[in-house]
């Protein structure tokens, strides 16, 4: 036999272990829910079970394995002295007493695969990639590390799939994770970390393989808790919906900012002054003096009927339960509940002393008659309530916010038709920022093992508080690249931001090789950088192929039509971004001309052309794209350049700007 032969032997085995696994899996699942001794545990069992054999079933077609390390026999290779090891997606079991047939690239052994070079062996003597055509076992790449040899940029393999065309969602990229990129995958879970990196350079594809590495390092202490993944907005998280799946994690919580935070329906939109305002992080004083304000100081002393006895509280002692409590600082709910108990202490204690009884129903009684009181010195409220009245009502807002506000942020936040009463209140994205504010002050929410935030330079210091909040015994993962924020509350340096998100001291940790863009491209797209106020490190490319073709046109839908349909002739998915009133106008002109459009997002369904929105393009990327008229997507935003930025830097293998009027000059170095 070949050695490719002995390979595909070894093919077939994992693919029978593999059926045996998951046949196993389903009877157990059967035989589970039959054997356990109570519900309790048949539910338990069930459950665990079932999830396993769920895993297995919706294990995607992926090839079993795409690496294999043969350790040498020194000292270097420690316990793995002289072994063989696949490496796969997931684990595959081997015969009983047998060691696995392919080990999980998770597994602390598999970390050589990725990290081991010519310098640093590790152990490993040889190295070996695997080709494949879907299933079928195309080939191998060996790479003997301990003869000094170590291919880096220079494996076919790698290559191949770094360049391969684009279609559908985001696909992993297990088997071909770069060494800086795998020391952020495996980072440990007390690490938060701060990930910079130019476009194309992987952030999202390592914070999401570091959501799986998480999940398998640290099952236990992670399911408690649970992962959260935030992403820009709905076509994202349908672009990369595929990836944790296909590494075997079907339980992590991947959602956007708004749902978030769907504390109310949104049916408004702010103007950006006002939206400024409320994205500022002094919005927190603000509201927090708002929620405080409420509480008074008790004015007199209680006397409280029971039975044939009053009992009294003094004023100084009522004084005294609501200062300690204030000074204590808990959340606004569970100080309510602590100075209502302390209040039925001090009744109790009094009627103790007459030879009382004070069981519960006393308790409950005592409770009654003290929430007059209690509502009045420390009421019950609502958090949509405290921000309606803040923004309705200007004297309400004015004791909030005097001297953190300018009298002008005032005036623009204050609604100028204030609804009847909170509950029909017309809430905007950012109120419900403001809303979660409240209600992090009055209860803690869940807290997530690890929080994974995707393009966070866009987020303001208020929803940064937000996940900061969900993430306060946890750690978290942040991803962004400074060039490319476009909110107007844009972080410029990551420091100001770690510190709202909790996380003062994270890392910054810079990626600096694109996977994605092509070296034309990157280089078209640096020409901005200098104009866009921003410290980030340069990014060398590390593709060589690919095509930049920039076209004065004269009618502009034409040309688009033209471009979309040459592009057509090849393989991946094709995209025209435009400035979004443009949008309209250019797939109108798709459509008669017989092209068909898939909606931004969507994957499946056939159609290989979308019209993208500018606004929406970030974070996607498309085999070829094609921009139209770049001045127009510069001039209908304020961060129109960096709005430029993101736009110029989706494509993966061809990139045409189409443009009608002059190029901005930032563009042409004019
Ligand atoms: N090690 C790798 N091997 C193969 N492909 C990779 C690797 N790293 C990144 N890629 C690919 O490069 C592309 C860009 O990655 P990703 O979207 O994660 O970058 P990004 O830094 O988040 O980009 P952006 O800032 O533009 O959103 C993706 O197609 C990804 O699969």
């Amino acid at each position: 036999m070949t050695l490719l032969e002995d390979e595909k032997d070894y093919l077939a085995r994992c693919e029978t272990a593999l059926r045996r696994m998951l046949d196993g899996a389903r009877l157990n699942v059967v035989v589970g829910e039959r054997v356990a001794g109570d519900r309790y545990s048949a539910e338990r069992l069930g459950r665990h079970l079932k999830s396993l054999a769920k895993e297995l079933a919706e294990e995607p077609d992926g090839p079993p394995f795409f690496g294999r390390l043969d350790f040498g026999s020194g000292p270097a290779a420690g316990d793995h002295r002289a072994q063989r090891y696949y490496i796969g997606r997931r684990h595959i079991s081997g015969d009983a007493g047998q060691q696995p047939m392919v080990i999980d690239w998770r597994a602390p052994v598999s970390r050589a695969f990725y990290r081991a070079g010519a310098r640093d062996p590790q152990g490993v003597a040889v190295r070996r990639r695997f080709g494949w055509a879907g299933r079928t076992l195309t080939g191998f790449e060996d790479e003997r590390l301990d003869r000094g040899e170590d291919l880096g940029a220079a494996s076919r393999i790698v290559t191949a799939e770094i360049e391969r065309p684009r279609v559908g969602p985001m696909r992993d990229i297990v088997a071909t994770i770069q060494p800086e990129q795998d020391e952020l995958v495996r980072a440990g879970l007390e690490d938060s970390i701060c990930v910079q990196g130019a476009p194309g350079t992987g952030k999202t594809a390592v914070g999401l393989h570091r959501a799986a590495y998480l999940l398998y390092a640290h099952r236990q202490r992670l399911e408690r808790g649970g992962v959260l993944v935030l992403g820009p907005n709905h076509a994202f998280l349908g672009y990369i919906s595929a990836v944790l799946p296909a590494l075997g994690e079907v339980d992590v919580e991947q959602t956007t900012m708004e749902r978030l935070l769907a504390h109310a329906p949104i049916r408004q939109v702010d103007g950006e002054a006002a939206a400024t305002v409320k994205h500022d992080a002094r919005m927190a004083d603000v509201l927090r003096r708002a929620l405080y304000g409420r509480v008074r100081r008790p004015a007199e002393p209680l006397t409280v009927p029971d039975g044939s006895y009053r009992w009294r509280v003094p004023q100084e002692d009522l004084r005294r339960i609501v200062d300690d409590t204030r000074r204590e600082a808990p959340p606004y709910a569970v100080g309510r509940e602590r100075v209502l108990s302390r209040t039925v202490a001090a009744l109790r204690r009094q009627a103790e002393a007459r030879g009382q009884t004070t069981g519960a129903a006393w308790t409950r009684k005592m409770g009654r008659a003290v929430t007059p009181f209690l509502d009045a010195v420390w009421p019950a409220v609502r958090p949509h309530e405290v921000v309606a009245e803040l923004l309705g009502d200007p004297a309400a807002l004015a004791r909030a916010a005097d001297g953190t506000l300018t009298p002008r942020e005032q005036a623009a936040i204050t609604w100028a038709r204030p609804p009847r009463t909170f509950k029909s209140a017309r809430w905007s994205t950012a109120d419900t920022v403001l809303i979660d504010e409240v209600a992090g002050l009055l209860e803690r929410p869940r807290s997530y093992g690890h929080v994974i935030v995707d393009e966070a330079q866009d987020l303001s210091a208020m929803q940064c508080r937000a996940v900061a909040r969900r993430s306060e015994h946890g750690s978290i993962t942040v991803l962004g690249d400074l060039a490319q924020g476009t909110t107007p509350w844009a972080a410029r340096d990551w420091r100001e931001r770690l510190a709202h998100l909790g996380k003062p001291e994270a890392q910054v940790i810079a990626l600096t090789t694109g996977f994605r863009v092509p070296s034309d491209v990157v280089a078209l797209a640096n020409r901005l950088l200098g104009a866009l106020k921003v410290d980030v490190p340069p990014t060398r490319s590390f593709r060589t192929d690919g095509r930049l073709r920039v076209e004065e046109v004269s009618d502009l839908p034409h040309a688009t039509v033209a471009a979309v349909r040459d592009a057509l002739r090849h393989d991946g998915s094709i995209a025209v971004v435009a400035a979004d009133a443009a949008v309209e106008r250019l797939a109108a002109a798709l459509w008669n001309a017989g092209v068909t459009i898939a909606e931004a997002g969507e994957t499946g369904g056939g159609a290989r052309v979308t019209v993208v929105p500018a606004t929406m393009a970030k974070g996607l990327e498309y085999d070829h794209v094609v921009v139209a008229e770049p001045a127009e997507i510069v001039g209908a935003e304020e961060r129109g350049l960096n709005r430029l930025y993101v736009v110029l830097t989706r494509a993966v293998s061809r990139l045409d700007v189409l443009h009608r009027r002059p190029l901005p000059p930032q563009l042409t170095g004019a």
